[in-house]
């Protein structure tokens, strides 16, 4: 990978940018062009490694990617994805993103052919904290993808964070409900206890700091030792003490857990519903 590879981005937005930054400071795409209809971000203007095409009729002469990352919002993969049927062959990875959308969708949305085994499909789900390198992807690939192109997306993902590989592709649903999407639930944790803080007394704006200071210090906390998140959790509990209060709370029977299993099915149901 110490070339980098050629890459086709089909969506810059939140999380397209954010993979964009990461594998260029990475230097695993050593040649990028970005289909955006709100043009290249910021971040990456007159970088001589990037350039912007206006659809997958603009693309610069001869080029011909070794991967084609689908960033868009799943709701219009069906009416962009087709227009990039020309790009399919056998040195080429399709790496998408989106929530939802299935290998099977991808098969028939990328041509007749779709079943010819050189269709390479990667269907993946990174987070937001991509964006800092700190994301959590899990990827899964159809029988075309080779064992380069694996190698390939495996280092375009690793460079935003840590990467699982799975086998069964119905595991994405409820990945992209627990790390997909997981990083909003922490933030409105950190805006409940925020607002919890408050009614107990706290102005507002210690409340917010005090909150978000205690969720990153914890999320760094857990990021930095081996220690279960059980035991770091037991770490701050003494007994009879002011967490066991809390905790006695949190833990009853109507408390977080039946929230969180059904928060994380409602979420479920919706990668699947995106299916359709
Ligand atoms: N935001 C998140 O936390 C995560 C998002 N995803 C997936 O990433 C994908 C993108 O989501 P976000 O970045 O959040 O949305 P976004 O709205 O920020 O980005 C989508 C981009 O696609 C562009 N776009 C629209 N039509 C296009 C076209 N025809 N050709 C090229 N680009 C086009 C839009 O202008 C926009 O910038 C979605 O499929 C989503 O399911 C996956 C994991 C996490
Ligand atoms: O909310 C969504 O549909 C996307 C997928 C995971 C996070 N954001």
């Amino acid at each position: 990978m110490s070339e980098g590879c050629a890459l086709l981005l089909v969506g810059c937005g939140k999380m397209g940018g954010a993979m964009l930054d990461g594998w260029l400071a990475a230097g695993t795409a050593s040649r990028v062009v970005v289909v955006e209809p709100s043009g290249l971000p910021e971040s990456v203007r007159g970088n001589p490694a990037v350039s912007a095409a206006t659809g997958p009729a603009d693309l610069p002469s001869g080029f011909v990617p070794d991967v084609v990352v689908l960033a868009v919002k799943p709701q219009v993969m069906d009416t962009v994805l087709p227009g990039y049927r020309p790009l399919v062959r056998p040195g080429t990875v399709f790496l998408s993103i989106a929530a939802g959308k299935t290998i099977g969708s991808f098969e028939s949305l990328l041509g007749a052919d779709a079943a010819a085994p050189e269709l390479s499909i990667v269907r993946s789900m990174p987070n937001t904290p991509a964006a800092i390198g700190r994301g959590m992807t899990v990827a899964v690939g159809n029988a075309a993808v080779t064992p380069s192109q694996r190698t390939l997306c495996d280092a375009l993902l690793r460079a935003v964070g840590d990467v699982a590989w799975v086998e069964d592709e119905l595991l994405l649903d409820p990945v992209t409900a627990v790390s997909g999407s997981g990083p909003a639930y922490v933030f409105l944790m950190v805006e409940a206890m925020a607002k919890a803080g408050e009614a107990a007394g706290l102005p507002a704006e210690l409340a917010m700091r005090l909150a978000r200071a205690t969720v990153a210090g914890a999320g760094e906390l857990m990021h930095q030792s081996p220690t279960p998140a059980a035991d770091l959790r037991k770490a701050v509990t003494s007994p009879n003490g002011t967490t066991q209060a809390a905790l006695d709370v949190l833990m009853a029977g109507d408390g977080l857990q039946p929230l969180m299993d059904r928060a994380i099915a409602a979420a479920t149901r919706r990668s699947q519903e995106l299916a359709r």
